[in-house]
């Protein structure tokens, strides 16, 4: 039954879960003037928030479902924080039933996309809007400033978009870091995407800190310097910022760098995972962040890494001071080369969506919304918004004119730094692989001609030629004799 409003239906937006995310986006939106009711399954959770933070802006606590309902203007807006999946469902279930035609529940869990096209359909029947929203920027960012990605109805944004822009984190240029991305679950899926180019851009800092440490021979210290200077640059970016924090951080119980008494098993929580999935289904290449998905699950495996400890490889002589600071320069130039990689890869994949599921996402604008409160924010994107607003269809970064010449002008450093790695038998997945899609896709000519060929040896799948139209097979088994098929 829809609740009845009291006359004390003060509160602006609504926020369930408040756990680290939840408590803190709370905050954010009252620190910006809202009133703000709060739910939590725990009441004791909501009488903490009240208790430490009650004195930021104007909290509504409600106890029940139905007063939190109850303490919310119309048309009700809800943000459910709570862990993805299944409880995400409970949440969406309980409320939905205490809700009103018009109303709108926000989810901004990290939810998959399909899970969140699902949940829009099974509320829009009921006349409730379900925005799914991508929230980057971890527990700060939710409270200083994140970045927002919601998806759903124009309708929904029109009601929500100025709270959101609101508590948003704001680009240099003072935009607000939210936009309305697509219907349906367009914004989940742009998070799901920005986690992935996450998942890569980590594992291209590693390996460029694996080189300088195993190949240029520099200290924790000396590497954090490294990437502080990278800073300044190009590179400038959040992620870059903290791996120089988390280098230069000593152990306080054994005086070791911190990064060598961490175990060296990274670990995740899926959104990489899903990324890649994903781009299998909508044939996209994304191989740099199939790579890091891979590169995590490769650390994480100790019985296969202890089964092959001992495998022989190249001896590993020390560089001249001279040599190891040109190196360092060279791995620069490869980080860079290569993150432009998978950021193509990334938006490739967010276009083909759009394309899919009838989106119509600015590919521009997803870059605008990056560029401050999530964990990719980094100048860099400021670029990639100006190729897509020169040219909306732009094939692929790699085919913009000063990703291009950078990238042409990085190569050979690049060459060489994944030729070294090789023959010094450090591992460099992402860097290799970045390096062999832009040269797949710069060749004249693929080997996937003989895949075709195999193809139509062993299984009759037919092949089409570069002289003629239609689709041929060869009479492999017979006097080879080739037959139009189609
Ligand atoms: N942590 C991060 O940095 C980021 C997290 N996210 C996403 O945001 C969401 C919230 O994350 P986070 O704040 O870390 O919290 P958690 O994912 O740890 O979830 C804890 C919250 O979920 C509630 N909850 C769990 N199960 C249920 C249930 N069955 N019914 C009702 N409530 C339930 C808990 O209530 P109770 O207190 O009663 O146990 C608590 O409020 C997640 O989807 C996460 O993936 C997105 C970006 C960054
Ligand atoms: O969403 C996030 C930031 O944008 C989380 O920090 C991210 O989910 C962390 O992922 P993982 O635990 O898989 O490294």
């Amino acid at each position: 039954m829809p609740s009845t409003p009291s006359p004390e239906a003060t509160a602006q937006i609504g926020v369930t879960g408040l756990a680290v995310m939840g408590s803190n986006l709370a905050r954010n939106f009252a620190r910006h003037g809202h009133t703000v009711a709060l739910h939590n399954r725990t009441y004791a959770k909501t009488e903490a928030l009240v208790g430490e933070h009650g004195h930021e802006g104007d909290f509504v606590p409600a106890e029940s479902a139905e007063e939190f309902v109850a303490a919310l203007q119309k048309p009700r807006r809800i943000v459910v924080m709570v862990k993805a999946g299944a409880p995400t469902d409970a949440v969406i279930d309980e409320f939905a039933a205490l809700l009103e035609p018009g109303d709108v529940i926000i989810d901004g869990g990290n939810a998959h996309f399909a899970d969140t096209r699902r949940r829009e359909k099974a509320l829009r029947d009921k006349g409730i809007h379900f925005v799914g929203a991508g929230i980057s920027g971890g527990e700060e960012g939710a409270l200083h400033g994140p970045s927002i990605m919601p998806g759903g109805s124009e309708e929904s944004y029109n009601s929500l978009g100025p709270l959101l822009e609101s508590i948003a984190a704001k680009a240099k240029d003072g935009t607000p870091c939210c936009t309305h991305i697509g219907p349906d679950g367009a914004g989940h899926f742009v998070k799901m995407v920005h986690n992935g180019i996450e998942y890569a851009d980590m594992q291209l800092i590693a390996e460029a800190y694996d080189l300088l440490r195993n190949v240029a021979g520099y200290e924790p210290a000396r590497i954090a310097e490294t990437f502080r200077t990278w800073n300044t640059g190009r590179l400038d970016s959040y992620l870059i910022e903290i791996t120089a924090e988390v280098l230069s951080h000593t152990d306080a119980t054994t005086g070791r760098p911190f990064v060598d008494v961490v175990a060296d098993e990274a670990e995740q929580k899926g959104t990489g995972r899903w990324t890649v999935q994903t781009a299998l289904d909508l044939g996209v290449p994304v191989s740099g962040i199939a790579e890091a998905v891979f590169a995590r699950s490769l650390s994480g495996h100790g019985d296969l890494r202890r089964a092959a400890r001992e495998l022989p490889g190249p001896g590993r002589e020390s560089l001249s001071p001279q040599a190891a600071e040109e190196f360092a320069a060279r791995v620069e130039e490869a980080l860079y080369a290569s993150k432009v990689v998978s950021y193509a890869q990334g938006w490739n994949m967010i276009a083909a969506a759009s394309a899919e599921y009838g989106w119509d996402i600015d590919l521009g604008g997803v870059a605008a919304i990056w560029r401050g409160g999530c964990i990719i924010r980094a100048a860099f994107l400021d670029r990639i918004r100006a190729a897509f607003a020169a040219d909306p269809q732009l094939p692929t970064l790699l085919a913009d004119k000063g990703f291009a010449d950078e990238v042409g002008r990085a190569q050979d450093s690049w060459r060489t730094v994944v030729t070294t790695a090789v023959g010094r038998g450090v591992p460099t997945p992402g860097f290799s692989a970045a390096l062999a899609y832009y040269d797949a896709l710069r060749a004249e000519r693929l080997p996937a001609a003989l895949t075709q060929g195999q193809r139509d040896f062993f299984g009759a799948h037919t092949y089409r030629r570069t002289d003629r139209e239609g689709s041929f097979h060869t009479l492999w088994g017979g006097d080879r004799s080739e037959e139009k098929t189609g």
